[in-house]
């Protein structure tokens, strides 16, 4: 059974699925907050300090970026749909889907007309997040997108990320330059802020005891980030030491930006899998 929940400062629609799984979503930004898989705990971080008034961005969960990955163009960072209310469009037992269209706001900031849906399956051990765009006006477009999820972690120095070896990578700590990732296993020191290149090989986050087997379809990219303890301190809604209990593992599309003719769509699934 879902049910409204209104624990939060802000409400959020809760998933369950016969076999115990739960998910929790907020209309507003259609994001994620909350998976519990059938069995163990809490697999998202959600910031304490999170807020989800007009124009803000929830500080946790999975953020959906859309049209522009970060700084990658000319709009506002990672782009406009992830501070705004979505429209819930269907629901059942462990599964919602929540949309999107374009409105004199984001025409003034991009001049095209799209729909957006965001489809939220969860069961077992078990979470999918699907994006689909559809090109609904008459011109073409790219955009560029991605599913930022923020990973709970007990420890980000126990953290481990295996999957990455022999990709292309830019690094955004060091100046934007380019690498191949030589490790089989990424641990996080520090500052991370790194695009991986057709990084489309199922990855798997380890951390102490838990595991986590990460997918991705229509997804090309894969980006890390961890703020790290300086720039943490620069963001006003993360916990302290937030930091060291995140870690975003985001399904992306950067490299090679969509482009969409008139009636076309595209869509992109990030699956999470509790091990
Ligand atoms: O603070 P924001 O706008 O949610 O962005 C968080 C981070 O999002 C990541 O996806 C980017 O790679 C980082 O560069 C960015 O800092």
């Amino acid at each position: 059974m879902n049910t409204i929940d209104a624990h939060r400062a802000w409400p959020t629609l809760e998933l369950v699925s016969a076999d115990g799984a739960r998910a929790e979503i907020s209309a507003h930004g259609a994001q994620v907050v909350s998976w519990r898989p059938r069995r163990g705990g809490e697999r998202l971080y959600l910031s304490g300090k999170a807020q989800a008034g007009p124009g803000q961005t929830i500080r946790g969960g999975v953020p959906v970026v859309f049209p522009q990955f970060a700084f990658e163009g000319e709009l506002p960072k990672h782009g406009f749909v992830r501070n705004v209310p979505w429209s819930l469009l269907a629901h059942g037992d462990g599964h919602v889907r929540y949309g999107l269209h374009e409105d004199a706001r984001t025409l003034a900031l991009w001049p095209h007309a799209f729909a957006a849906e965001l489809s939220v399956e969860v069961h077992g051990d078990t979470l999918r997040i699907g994006l689909k765009i559809r090109n609904t006006g008459d011109r073409a477009f790219r955009f560029t997108a991605a599913l930022h999820s923020y990973l709970r972690v007990e420890d980000i120095g126990r953290a481990r990320i295996a999957g990455l070896q022999g990709l292309r990578y830019r690094d955004k700590v060091r100046g934007d330059s380019d690498h191949v990732e030589s490790r089989a296993e990424l641990g996080i020191d520090g500052e991370v802020d790194r695009i991986y290149f057709d990084a489309t090989s199922p990855l798997t986050m380890r951390d102490g005891m838990h595991g986590l087997d990460i997918r991705h379809e229509g997804f090309a990219d894969t980006v890390v980030w961890n703020p790290g303890v300086d720039k943490a301190a620069e963001l006003h809604d993360l916990d302290d030491g937030g930091w060291q209990r995140m870690l975003c593992i985001e399904a992306a599309a950067i490299g090679e930006p969509v482009e969409l003719q008139p009636g076309q769509a595209w869509s992109g699934t990030q699956t999470l899998e509790a091990r």
